[in-house]
């Protein structure tokens, strides 16, 4: 998605227990067009990436925010903020996510809605959100206060999400993400294999790897039973509105990265300052 936006969003309760949408808007300034004809490239605002747990939205979302300049929000991260603070949701929060369930659309807006009034102050002005909004509820929510450019959907096979997933680390210092997993999957009946080299921590970071507690076999199988069930819904609501591109990843990142960004239509010279 993108757009020049500054905007919050909320939702909160009204009347006998009824939880309905309310949104206000918060200074939005501009508009998309304007601001996207007055750069180079299409898609450099706002963008939305979304996918299965383990495909790698969190990987390509940070690396588009570095290539166009915007800030990568990944609602993934404000909840596992939340929980790793003293906050009143803490203890619920972990709850939930270590069941592998989706957090309330109300305490997801909330997250999302402090996170982008604090990017307002600070004058920031487009984004891409990772991993939001994972149901209807949530995209109707963001619909209502900006106008979605783009949702890039990453798509893999569900034995390569499970492998993914279970490879997944943390450097408990740094925060940074690897994987030492290296999926090496034979191609079959018509469908061709896949190569993905482990992404290995450097040294630094190699002694203080830790999993995430919602990284266990059966967690992840839940998630993506809750995937299918609660977000799939959501491809089908962007897909409707044309705004939906579909990406399947090809391999790892040396083979999906350069294809990702000619599916954006990001040229050469962006492609370069990345890599930078
Ligand atoms: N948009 C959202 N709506 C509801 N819950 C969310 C949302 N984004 C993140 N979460 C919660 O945070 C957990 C971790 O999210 P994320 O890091 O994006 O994981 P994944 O790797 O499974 O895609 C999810 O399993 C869910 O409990």
């Amino acid at each position: 998605m993108y757009g020049d936006i500054t905007t919050s969003l909320q939702i909160t309760s009204h009347g006998e227990g009824q939880t309905q949408n309310s949104l206000w808007k918060n200074g939005l300034t501009g508009n998309q067009a304007t601001y996207r004809t007055s750069k180079s490239t299409p898609h450099n605002t706002l963008e939305s990436e979304g996918g299965c747990p383990g495909v790698g939205k969190g990987t390509y979302a940070s690396r588009l925010c570095k290539l166009l300049g915007v800030p990568h929000i990944s609602t993934g991260d404000l909840v596992r903020e939340e929980l790793g603070s003293s906050g009143p949701l803490s203890k619920q929060l972990g709850e939930i996510v270590n069941q592998g369930k989706l957090v309330s659309d109300e305490i997801i807006i909330s997250l999302l809605s402090k996170r982008l009034e604090s990017g307002e102050e600070k004058g920031e002005s487009g984004f891409i959100l990772d991993g939001f909004p994972r149901t209807i509820k949530q995209a109707e929510i963001l619909e209502g206060v900006t106008d979605i450019d783009l949702v890039v959907n990453l798509k893999l096979r569900e034995d390569v999400l499970l492998e993914k997933c279970l490879g997944r680390r943390m450097c408990s210092q740094c925060g940074g993400n690897f994987n030492v997993a290296c999926i090496n999957v034979q191609g079959k009946n018509g469908d061709p294999g896949m190569y993905m080299a482990p992404l290995p921590p450097p040294p630094d970071c190699a002694s203080k790897l830790i999993t995430r507690a919602d990284d266990t076999e059966e967690v992840i199988k839940e998630r993506l039973r809750i995937y299918n069930d609660m977000s799939l819904p959501v491809e089908e609501f962007y897909r409707s509105r044309g705004k939906l591109m579909e990406f399947d990843l090809p391999g790892g990142i040396p083979e999906s990265w350069p294809k990702l960004l000619q599916a954006l239509n990001l040229d050469q010279e962006d492609k370069q300052s990345a890599a930078a």
